[in-house]
C-alpha cells in the first residue's frame, strides 16, 4: 500500500495544480481558493473555496484540477471538491497562526485555546507531514504503551479522511449513546477508551469532508463523547499539514504533539512542516519517532538500514525538539495490526513492544514537563 505513495506529497500536488487556471486566470496552486489539500495512501483530496455565483466557472477549474491531480504518478484517485463556506464560522474563535508570528512554543505561556474535554487532563496529537509513515500503528501502540505505564488511555481516530481505529483494534459496532441521547459512549478494548468516525459511518462509505465539516466532525468525537476520566487521550491526526490540520492544532487544547517519521529523505522535509505547524500555534512538540527506521528479518532476525541510519535523530536535533526513538520495520508489526492485534498486545514482551515502551516513556516525561512548564507559566501575554 505504500510502496507506490511515496514519491508523492502535497508539494507535488501542489505544484501540479500551477497548470491549472482559475476563472480569474490565476495559478490554482497560489490562488487562496485552494482551502486545503490532503495526500493520503495515493488518494488526494483537495478543496476549493469560491464564491457561490461563480459556481458554473469553478466547475471547469475542479474538473481540470481533478484531472491534472490524477495524471500523476502514484495517484490512486483524486477528488476535488468546490466549497461555498464563509472561511470562518461567526462563532468560532479566529485562528491566531496568520497574524501571530513571535509567539514560540518552547518555555512559552500556551494561551487557553478552544476546546477542551471534560474527563481527560491531556490531549497529545500524533501527526505525520504526510500519510502512509505508520502515524496510525504508532498511536495505538502508544496508547498501549502509555496504559501500561499505569495512566488511564483513551484514543480518538481523528483521520477522518482513512479511520484506521477499527481495523487496528478489530472493534466494528456502533457506539451507545447516553440515554438523554445527547453523548455517546467511547467503546472499549484493550483497556482503552476509543472512538472512530468509522464506528460511526459503513466501511466504504465515500466521504467528502469539506474544510469546516472536519473541524466539526473532530469537535464532536472530542466534545459529545463521555470520555474519562483519562491522564491522556491520545489523538491520532490526519495526516499532513493542510488547513483541516492546522484548524485542529489551533482549536484543540494540546498538551503537546508527536510527530512521526520514516528515514527517507521526503518524510523528513514534511516532518519539518508538521513540527513548524505546531510551533506556529504554540503547541510544545513531545518529540520525533522514527518508524520503519531499519528492517528487521523475521526469519533470522538480522538489522537492515535500508533507509540509512539516524536521519531523523539528527533532525530533531536540528530542529532543537526530543527524539523519542526509533520503531523497526516488522514484519509482525503489519500483520498483527491487519489482524486488530497491536503488536503490544500480541507480543508484549518483543523487541518491537521494547520500542514502542522506550517512545512511551519518552513521550509521558516530555508530558510531564510540558504540563508543568504550563502550570508555571504566566496567564497573562504582553506583547
Ligand atoms: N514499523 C512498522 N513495521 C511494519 N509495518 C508497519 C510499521 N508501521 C506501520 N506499518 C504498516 O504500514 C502501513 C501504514 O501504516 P499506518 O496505517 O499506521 O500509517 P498512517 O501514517 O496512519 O497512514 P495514513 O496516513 O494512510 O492513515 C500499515 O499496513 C501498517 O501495518
Amino acid at each position: 500500500m505504500m510502496s507506490h505513495t511515496a514519491e508523492l506529497s502535497e508539494d507535488t500536488v501542489r505544484s501540479t495544480l500551477a497548470k491549472v487556471r482559475t476563472p480569474e486566470g490565476v495559478a490554482l496552486s497560489v490562488s487562496p481558493a485552494l482551502a486545503g489539500v490532503v495526500v493520503t495512501s495515493g488518494k488526494v483530496y483537495l478543496s476549493i473555496n469560491i464564491d457561490p455565483a461563480q459556481a458554473r466557472a469553478w466547475e471547469d477549474v475542479r474538473i481540470a484540477a481533478e484531472n491534472a491531480v490524477k495524471a500523476l504518478p502514484g495517484v490512486a484517485s483524486a477528488l476535488v471538491t468546490l466549497t461555498a463556506e464563509r472561511k470562518q464560522a461567526p462563532a468560532a474563535p479566529a485562528p491566531a497562526a496568520h497574524n501571530h508570528g513571535h509567539g514560540h512554543a518552547h518555555g512559552g505561556a500556551p494561551a487557553p485555546r478552544g476546546i477542551a474535554v471534560p474527563g481527560v487532563a491531556s490531549i497529545i496529537a500524533v501527526a505525520s507531514g504526510k500519510g502512509g509513515v505508520g502515524k496510525s500503528t504508532t498511536s495505538i501502540n502508544l496508547a498501549i504503551a502509555l496504559r501500561d505505564l499505569g495512566l488511564k488511555v483513551g484514543l480518538l481516530d481523528a483521520d477522518i479522511y482513512g479511520p484506521s481505529v477499527p481495523r487496528l483494534t478489530g472493534v466494528a459496532q456502533k457506539p451507545e449513546t447516553t440515554p438523554d441521547g445527547k453523548t455517546m459512549l467511547p467503546l472499549e478494548n484493550f483497556g482503552l477508551q476509543l472512538m472512530s468516525i468509522g464506528f460511526l459511518v459503513e466501511e466504504d462509505t465515500p466521504m467528502i469532508w469539506r474544510g469546516p465539516m472536519v473541524m466539526s466532525a473532530i469537535s464532536q468525537m472530542l466534545k459529545d463523547v463521555k470520555w474519562g476520566p483519562l491522564d491522556v487521550l491520545v489523538v491520532d491526526m490526519p495526516p499532513g499539514t493542510g488547513d483541516a490540520q492546522l484548524t485542529m492544532a489551533q482549536q484543540v487544547n494540546l498538551a503537546g504533539a508527536v510527530i512521526v517519521s520514516t528515514p527517507q529523505d521526503l518524510a523528513l522535509i514534511d516532518a519539518r512542516r508538521g513540527v513548524a505547524m505546531f510551533e506556529r500555534v504554540n503547541v510544545p512538540i513531545l518529540g520525533v519517532v522514527e518508524n520503519m527506521a531499519y528492517f528487521v528479518c523475521p526469519h533470522c532476525g538480522g538489522r537492515s538500514d535500508i533507509f540509512g541510519h539516524g536521519g531523523a535523530h539528527a533532525e530533531a536535533d536540528k530542529l532543537g525538539v526530543p527524539f523519542l526513538g526509533e520503531i523497526p520495520l516488522h514484519m509482525r508489526i503489519r500483520e498483527m495490526s491487519d489482524a486488530g492485534l497491536p503488536i503490544l498486545v500480541s507480543d508484549p514482551d518483543s523487541p518491537q513492544a521494547a520500542a514502542y515502551r522506550h517512545v512511551a516513556t519518552g513521550v509521558k516525561a516530555a508530558l510531564d514537563k510540558a504540563t508543568a512548564q504550563s502550570r508555571q507559566a504566566p496567564r497573562i501575554v504582553i506583547e
